[in-house]
Formats: C-alpha cells, sequence, structure tokens
C-alpha cells in the first residue's frame, strides 16, 4: 500500500508591497558655475537637522559631470531635466538669466514622491521642517514675497509704493483694478508632483506671455486658487529684514532665502546695498559654517553609520558563536538522567 504522503502545497502570497507615500526635498541646478556650492551647502544643511527625506537634484544638461559627482559624493540623488522655455518674448526679466528657471517647472514630473518641498540652490535650511510634509494634500503652500526692492521697479504696484506685506501703508487705488491676489516667492513651496499638473502647466505656459518674475509670476497664476500662505520663518527673503522688519521674528527663522542682491554666501563681498548690516553677516556665517563642516559631508556621517553597523555585526557575530558555543555544550554534556 503507498505510503500514505500528504502533500500540502504552500502558496507563497507575494502581495507587492504597498508603496508608502514618500517624500524628497528638491532643487534645481543650472550651469557649470558656482551655484552647485549652493547645492552642496543645502544638502549639508538638511543633514544637520537630521531630516529624514533625501533632497533630489533637478540638473540641466550644461551641469558639468564633476558637479554631478560632487552632488552625488553629498549624497544627493540627481535627475536630469530637459529645459523648459517661454514662448518666444521680448520681456524684459528682472535678471536675464531668469528664463532658465522656467525649467523649474520639470519637477512636476517626479512622481516617484507623493509630496516635495522645493527649494532654491540659494535656500539654508537651519532647522527640521520635515512637519510640512503633514500639511493637507491638494493645495500649494509657500511664503509671501514683498515687491519693495528695485527688482519690482517695472512693476505697477512698485511704482505706487504697494506691497501685500504692509498692505494698509499705500492702499491699492480702485482705478487699478481689484487688489493683486497673494503673490509667493517661488524660492521655497511644498508641492505634489502630478503628471496631468505638469502637462497642464508645460501647455499653460506655450500660450502665457513671460513677465519680469519668469516662472514666479507663472506660477502665482498657475496656482492661484491653492496657494496658501505659509510663515515666513519657511523661508525669509532677506529684503524683509529691511523692507517689513515688523513682520520678522528673526530668532524663530528656520530657512533663510540668500536672494537679496549681494547676498549669495559663496560669492559674499559685503560691498553692495545692506550687505553690511550684522544680521546679514551673521547669517552668511551660518551658512559657511555649515558648507565648511566636514562631519556633515555625506562620506562622513555614512561612514560613522558603516561604522557603527559593522560594531553591531561583529558583536552580533560575538553573540551568535557564544550561543552556539553554549548550545554546544548543552548538548555534548553527558544525560544527567
Ligand atoms: O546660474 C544659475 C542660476 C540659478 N540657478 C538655480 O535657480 C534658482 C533660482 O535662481 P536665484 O536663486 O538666483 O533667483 P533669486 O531667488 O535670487 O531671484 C537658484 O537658486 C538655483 O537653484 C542655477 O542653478 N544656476
Ligand atoms: O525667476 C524668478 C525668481 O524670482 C524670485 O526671486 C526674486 C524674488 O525673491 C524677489 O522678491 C526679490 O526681490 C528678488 O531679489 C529675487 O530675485 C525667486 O526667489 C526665484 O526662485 C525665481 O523664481
Ligand atoms: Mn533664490
Amino acid at each position: 500500500m503507498a505510503p500514505n504522503i500528504t502533500t500540502t502545497t504552500t502558496t507563497t502570497v507575494t502581495t507587492k508591497p504597498v508603496s508608502m507615500p514618500s517624500n524628497a526635498y528638491v532643487t534645481f541646478l543650472a550651469g557649470n558655475g558656482d551655484y552647485v556650492k549652493g547645492v552642496v551647502g543645502l544638502a549639508k544643511g538638511l543633514r544637520k537637522v537630521k531630516t529624514k527625506y533625501p533632497l533630489v537634484v533637478a540638473i540641466l544638461p550644461d551641469v558639468p559631470e564633476d558637479h554631478r559627482e560632487i552632488l552625488v559624493s553629498q549624497g544627493c540623488i540627481v535627475r536630469e531635466i530637459e529645459p523648459v522655455y517661454p514662448p518666444e518674448n521680448q520681456t524684459q526679466f528682472a535678471m536675464a538669466y531668469y528664463v532658465i528657471n522656467y525649467s523649474k517647472l520639470r519637477i512636476w514630473e517626479f512622481v516617484e514622491y507623493s509630496k516635495m518641498i522645493y527649494l532654491d540652490g540659494d535656500i539654508q535650511v537651519f532647522e527640521n521642517i520635515d512637519h510640512l510634509f503633514d500639511l493637507p494634500d491638494n493645495h500649494f503652500y509657500a511664503v509671501m514675497d514683498c515687491f519693495c526692492e528695485k527688482t519690482w521697479s517695472d512693476t505697477p504696484q512698485h511704482k505706487i509704493g504697494y506691497c501685500q506685506q504692509c498692505p494698509d501703508k499705500v492702499q491699492w487705488p480702485a482705478e487699478l483694478g481689484p487688489k493683486p491676489p497673494l503673490y509667493f516667492n517661488a524660492g521655497f513651496f511644498v508641492y505634489e508632483p502630478n503628471l496631468s499638473t505638469y502637462h497642464d502647466l508645460l501647455e499653460t505656459l506655450q500660450v502665457t506671455s513671460p513677465t519680469t518674475f519668469a516662472e514666479q509670476d507663472f506660477l502665482n497664476m498657475f496656482f492661484n486658487d491653492i496657494y496658501k500662505p505659509i510663515s515666513p520663518v519657511y523661508n525669509l527673503v532677506l529684503a524683509m529684514l529691511w523692507r517689513h522688519p515688523e513682520n520678522i521674528e528673526f530668532d524663530k527663522v528656520k530657512v533663510v532665502h540668500y536672494c537679496a542682491a549681494g547676498s549669495k554666501p559663496w560669492r559674499y563681498t559685503g560691498e553692495e546695498e545692506n550687505m553690511d548690516r550684522e544680521d546679514i553677516k551673521l547669517l552668511v556665517k551660518k551658512w559657511w559654517d555649515i558648507y565648511n563642516d566636514e562631519s556633515l559631508d555625506y562620506k562622513n556621517t555614512m561612514a560613522s553609520v558603516e561604522a557603527k553597523a559593522g560594531v553591531e555585526k561583529n558583536g552580533l557575530k560575538r553573540f551568535l558563536t557564544a550561543v552556539s558555543e553554549a548550545v554546544g555544550h548543552y548538548i555534548n554534556a553527558p544525560s544527567a538522567a
């Protein structure tokens, strides 16, 4: 009689792991110039505040290989993007190079991330801001800008002395039509990558005449209905220090945006207007302290993690050896019975 062998087949059900919504910081790098220093500083600053999330760097094709290698060596996730150009135009941008900033729009294509925080390369994060990823979905979060610097001199609001930071100082005149909607600085924003939004952005751009602040103006128009202002502690536009100090609690600032003329730390000379202020000198020094801190270099931080892991692995190995020896003694010991 055939042995009664029952076979049970165990089907291993492999459920595709539900991809947990993932978050990341993202910045943008173009050209072969010195902005790469800004991005390295940002990567080290995010590491210093112990963020849980990676930094993605969207780079244009003109970023040289050695700069890409520097970014990878600092633990960045480097993603090459193609440039985005606005329609042919005669616009005088506030800064001629602003035309490359339209390429920022490519970051809406990074749909492997559910929510991202975009930061310019001239921004530094001095306190952990991971909690911003918990803000409710389906909005566009950013800090309100200021219209008082001379970069705004071609705009109607600057011409009449109106600024949203002090809307009662100079009333918006009725003859100029409705008061402009709240306007954000596009150097820092919390957003959700989304392919249909991405295609809508690119299509809309091609039928939108470029204006003074390039992609910043465009993003303000495009996201006007879901824009939610957040505290200026998340993007201190430096000009606020001398234009609207009453709106700033300096000691509570978490994120600094080195966008004022002459304030880029890696180019700082202190000669431009307002650059000899003590608070500016302090903020530039804080940026350099992080940039020069070798303990914040990825290789060192990772080295320490691996070293620690190594110790744990050896420790575990010694523990398992001891256990197996103890078990061995037990099995081989003469039976007391
Ligand atoms: O030559 C350049 C100019 C700009 N940028 C990127 O574009 C962002 C926006 O430009 P910028 O910060 O100079 O504008 P601002 O905020 O000063 O008006 C920078 O922070 C960089 O991330 C760059 O990578 N290379
Ligand atoms: O391409 C337009 C840029 O417009 C914004 O910069 C401006 C803005 O901050 C003004 O308020 C300042 O007066 C000015 O100095 C500064 O350049 C964004 O920071 C930048 O990321 C980018 O979108
Ligand atoms: Mn900037």
